[in-house]
């Protein structure tokens, strides 16, 4: 069943819920701009400078917040804590129950999940020249350049450009990019799904259902039916769908977002960081080296053959995808709870396996290599392994999985920076001669 346009309906209970939210922000934010806008948070080092801003605190980020230790909170709330208050009816949190929170700050009721989901699936039709755009892509281009394009080419039907256009005020600038926002968090499940099926299968996807919820209509357009599945994708949707603000894509979405580029435009550039190797294509990446790595040390893999293997990764300067992180300083809580989930719905996945050992070998092996910050795996080095095992082994569409989830915060982070009206992001840069100055000063 296809949902039209005609059958639009303005999700009012979420609209006047944030309404009442952002007056409050507002004037929360006026008075701290006003009241203690001179008080200083931090101290800039030449170090931070040359290393990538590491640490420094720099962006006003209102839908999550990572804590080197503890990890993410998504609007106060821990993995944990998701898992337990918003899986609706499902074993695992849905992403609808994460956007409401996301966007609201508020845990949703039943009814409000429902509205979102209801509203999503209206939502959820492709344009034609979209549709059109995506099959003429040829096989080889990778599924993250495709969703890219895709995502971008939607901006023909930005709300936010004809309402800016029509000279609507800056004060309700974030309207038109939630209608955006709602539009293309509903489309990206279909638009992933015809890119995995023009890419890898014969380019046949079937379309979504108002019975289902977006992850179960996600898992039956990649050709599922497992719900064992369908819990994986509530889980992987909901846990990278956010991490704070400094991560290269939700900076970059902020980033090209603050100029007043429409939603569809900002998040398009947020995707093409996301496809780095260094960022969300470590998915892709690790699942790849864990391949090779098992085919080395086969089923019944000893910790002695996985450390030979990883210090042959590193003699060849090239990093342990899967490990490390520019902020967490434990174990990433996104590889634990996804340790759980195998431990729990998987009764014999080998892969798993070799994971769950490299987890007891590789911290160690990166610790003596001793220039890793953090030896402790991170999200990207469980997620192929799970993926794997239910059948979704074309590992180069990994990290568009990852692209359909991160759009929820990074839309829902582009109407709040709309809604507080924060300006266009413009810092400074320096000469290497001018950070000599001030070396010479001190
Ligand atoms: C969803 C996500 O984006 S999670 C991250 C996904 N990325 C990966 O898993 C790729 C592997 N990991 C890495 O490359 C890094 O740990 C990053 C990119 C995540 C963080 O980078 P940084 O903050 O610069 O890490 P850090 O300060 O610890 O780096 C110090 C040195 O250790 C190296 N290092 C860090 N992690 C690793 C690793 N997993 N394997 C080998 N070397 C590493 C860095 O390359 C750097 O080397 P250099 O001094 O020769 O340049
Ligand atoms: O926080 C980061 O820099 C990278 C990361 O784990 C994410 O974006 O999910």
């Amino acid at each position: 069943m296809i949902f039209s346009r005609a059958n639009f309906r303005r999700i009012s209970t979420l609209k006047q819920i944030m309404e009442a939210k952002i007056a409050e922000s507002r004037q929360r934010l006026t008075k701290l701009k006003k009241d203690h806008g001179n008080v200083p948070i931090d101290q800039v080092t030449i170090d931070q400078v040359v290393r990538g801003m590491r640490g420094m605190k720099a962006l006003l980020t209102e839908t999550s917040r990572l804590d080197p230790f503890k990890g993410i909170t998504f609007r106060g709330l821990s993995i944990p804590e998701c898992q337990q208050r918003l899986h609706g009816k499902y074993r695992e949190p849905m992403p609808e129950s994460m956007y409401w929170l996301l966007l609201t700050g508020e845990v949703p009721t039943f009814d409000q999940v429902e509205e979102l989901r209801g509203e999503l699936a209206k939502r959820s039709q492709i344009p034609a020249h979209t549709l059109d755009l995506l099959n003429s892509l040829p096989k080889h281009m990778h599924p993250m350049t495709q969703l890219s394009m895709g995502v971008l080419s939607l901006g023909a039907e930005s709300e936010f450009m004809k309402a800016y256009d029509a000279g609507v005020k800056k004060s309700e600038y974030w309207i038109s990019t939630l209608e955006d926002s709602l539009s293309l968090v509903a489309k990206l499940p279909g638009m992933a799904a015809i890119i995995y099926n023009n890419v890898y299968k014969d380019g046949k996807t079937c379309d979504p259902s108002i019975k289902y919820d977006l992850s179960e209509n996600f898992g039956r357009m990649l050709g599922f039916s497992d719900n064992n599945f369908f819990e994986l994708m509530r889980l992987y949707l909901t846990i990278h769908c956010d991490h704070e603000g400094g991560n290269v894509s939700s900076h970059t979405t902020h980033l090209v977002g603050s100029a007043l580029s429409d939603v569809y435009k900002a998040y398009s550039a947020g995707l093409n960081g996301l496809a780095g190797p260094l960022h969300g294509l470590a998915n892709q990446e690790c699942l790849k080296w864990l391949l090779e790595l098992w085919k080395v040390v086969g089923d019944n893999a000893e910790e002695d053959s996985i450390a030979v293997y990883v210090k042959e990764t590193l003699k060849n300067g090239k990093v342990v995808p899967g490990y490390g992180h520019a902020v967490l300083r434990v174990t990433d809580p996104r590889f634990l709870v996804q340790m759980e989930f195998a431990k729990k719905s998987i009764d014999d996945c080998p892969l798993c396996k070799i994971v769950a050992l490299c987890y007891k070998v590789i911290p160690r092996v990166l610790k003596e290599h001793g220039k890793a910050q953090n030896p402790y795996p991170n999200v990207d080095a469980h997620s192929g392994a799970l993926l794997y095992y239910y059948g979704l082994r074309e590992f180069e569409f990994y990290t568009v999985l990852f692209g359909v989830s991160r759009a929820l915060g990074c839309t829902a982070s582009t109407i709040w920076d709309r809604a507080l009206m924060l300006p266009i992001e413009r810092p400074a840069s320096m000469t290497m001669e001018g950070l000599e100055e001030f070396a010479a000063k001190e």
